[in-house]
């Protein structure tokens, strides 16, 4: 079979075929983390923009560290595929948005010359929660970058594309501690970011190979839903993203909120959850009986109480949209993909929940047995006896400390001295020791005591 290139583009279906090529418009976005989630969200918006409005925007993307997905798009002339997947059915279309790629680790001056370049007017970031750290390499590329951009006067906007709470703020304050004339020709749009992407396999390979008829080594698979919303700032101009879809706003922070507490709330939930039940993905965590009546009475009585939806949005339909999305068994998202980085994922996904539910006085319940779970699955065992691994940039302060309330770098002060939080959780970890999680969901469906649900 043909590789996906330039030249194998007219074996494409006209369908099939990207709306712009490499080559086509100039650079004026520099991507930072070529992963999964950037083909197939950013890249796409972008490239829908350009043909709908036209302008520079196209993207050079930086693989920071691995050339794993580099080196095939170099061989593909910066094409690739993104397949929509929906349960049985699929689609997929060649995105031509990059028109440039470059690797940081080896040749990270070629990425400092790019972000001082003042045609690139925008720097979008997907390089995961662990990367917002005073010390990571990325912010130490983005710092020089502007410093020697700084002559020149040109704006720019940096987006951070990653699920963190207040992501344009906390790239503001790492970028702006380390550099403090930034403040002046720089801004930090914050953005919610949603479309679930799981790490490409040679299922993807194989399945691109099927719809496109060649072969295509730097495909991405997604689900069909798509959702941007991006605070409107943007000093040296910007594609026409909303053409594309996107929701340009002055103030992202009600979607964020809603969408990390309750989408990625829940995600991790399923994954500790099913990956200690043995679920190896998130649809088959969410089929385990009574999961999903143990995801509604999280929304419902722990999560949703803590949020005021943006305007037109109910939390119970987001929810159940949600699960719906959860259950697409086309995607099969690894529940141990999800659950890596858990002291990453969890502040913003979890503990903000905690934390809100206990200032109002209220015991949130699910959510506690969510962080028992979590508790029980750094400690490395599922419930039939089998190894789970602990991939955590913390994973070594995670297996020297006892008593993981204690992880200050991730806990609010207020939780290990919160007798009553502290019993509950305790509760649960003793629960899914005794029982695990199969015994558990059903009581917790069935509004039972653990003991009454018992096989
Ligand atoms: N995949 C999704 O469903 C999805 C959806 C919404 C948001 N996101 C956000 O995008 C991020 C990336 O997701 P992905 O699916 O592309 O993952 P991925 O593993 O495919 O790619 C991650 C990218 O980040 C880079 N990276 C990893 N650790 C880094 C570090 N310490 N410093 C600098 N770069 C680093 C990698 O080199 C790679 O380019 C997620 O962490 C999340 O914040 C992902
Ligand atoms: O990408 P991560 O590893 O930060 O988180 C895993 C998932 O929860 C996440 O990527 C969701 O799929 C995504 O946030 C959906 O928009």
């Amino acid at each position: 079979m043909e590789r996906l290139s330039l030249s194998t583009l007219d074996l494409l279906d006209a369908a099939a075929r990207p709306p712009v090529r490499p080559g086509d418009v100039g650079a004026g976005i520099l991507h930072l983390g070529l992963g999964a989630f950037h083909r197939a969200h950013q890249a796409v918006y972008t490239e829908e923009a350009i043909a709908a409005a036209g302008g520079d925007w196209g993207i050079v993307g930086v693989a920071p560290r691995s050339r794993a997905v580099l080196d095939p798009l170099l061989e593909q002339d910066l094409l690739y595929s993104v397949l929509t997947l929906d349960g049985t059915r699929a689609q997929g279309r060649v995105c031509g948005a990059l028109t440039g790629a470059l690797h940081a680790a080896s040749d990270p001056d070629a990425v400092v010359a790019r972000i001082a370049d003042p045609d690139i007017r925008i720097v979008t970031l997907t390089v995961t929660e662990k990367a917002y750290r005073p010390d990571s390499a990325v912010l130490g590329l983005l710092v020089r970058g502007l410093a020697a951009r700084a002559a020149t006067g040109a704006p720019i906007a940096l987006v951070s594309c990653d699920n963190l709470a207040g992501n344009g703020k906390r790239l503001r304050g790492l970028v702006t501690r380390a550099l403090p004339s930034a403040a002046e020709h720089v801004s930090f749009p914050g953005t919610t970011v949603d479309r679930i992407v799981p790490a490409g396999t040679e299922d993807t390979h194989a399945c691109a190979a099927s719809l496109l008829g060649v072969e295509d080594r730097a495909a991405v698979a997604a689900e069909p839903f798509s959702q941007w919303v991006i605070e409107d700032d943007f000093p040296g101009g910007r594609p026409a993203w909303e053409r594309a879809g996107a929701v340009m706003t002055a103030d992202a922070a009600p979607y964020e909120r809603l969408k990390l507490r309750v989408l990625n709330g829940v995600h991790s939930a399923l994954a500790y959850l099913g990956a200690l039940a043995g679920a190896p993905t998130i649809d088959r965590a969410l089929a385990l009986p009574g999961m999903r009546a143990t995801m509604e009475r999280l929304i419902e009585a722990d999560i949703a109480p803590t949020l005021e939806p943006p305007p037109g949005l109910s939390i119970e339909r987001y929810g159940l949209s949600a699960l719906d999305r959860f259950a697409n068994s086309a995607l099969r998202h690894r529940t141990l993909q999800v659950a890596m980085d858990g002291t990453q994922k969890l502040p913003q996904r979890l503990l903000g929940t905690i934390a809100d539910r206990r200032a109002a006085g209220a015991l949130p319940r699910y959510a506690a047995l969510v962080l028992a779970a979590w508790m029980r699955f750094v400690r490395g065992t599922a419930d039939d006896g089998s190894p789970l691994p602990l991939d955590d940039p913390l994973a070594d302060r995670i297996r020297a400390t006892p008593s993981l309330l204690d992880l200050h770098e991730i806990f609010p002060p207020g939780f290990a001295d919160d007798t009553e939080l502290r019993a509950e959780i305790a509760r649960w970890a003793r629960e899914l020791d005794r029982h695990g999680v199969a015994t558990i969901l059903r009581a917790v469906s069935a509004d039972l005591p653990t003991s009454g649900a018992r096989d």
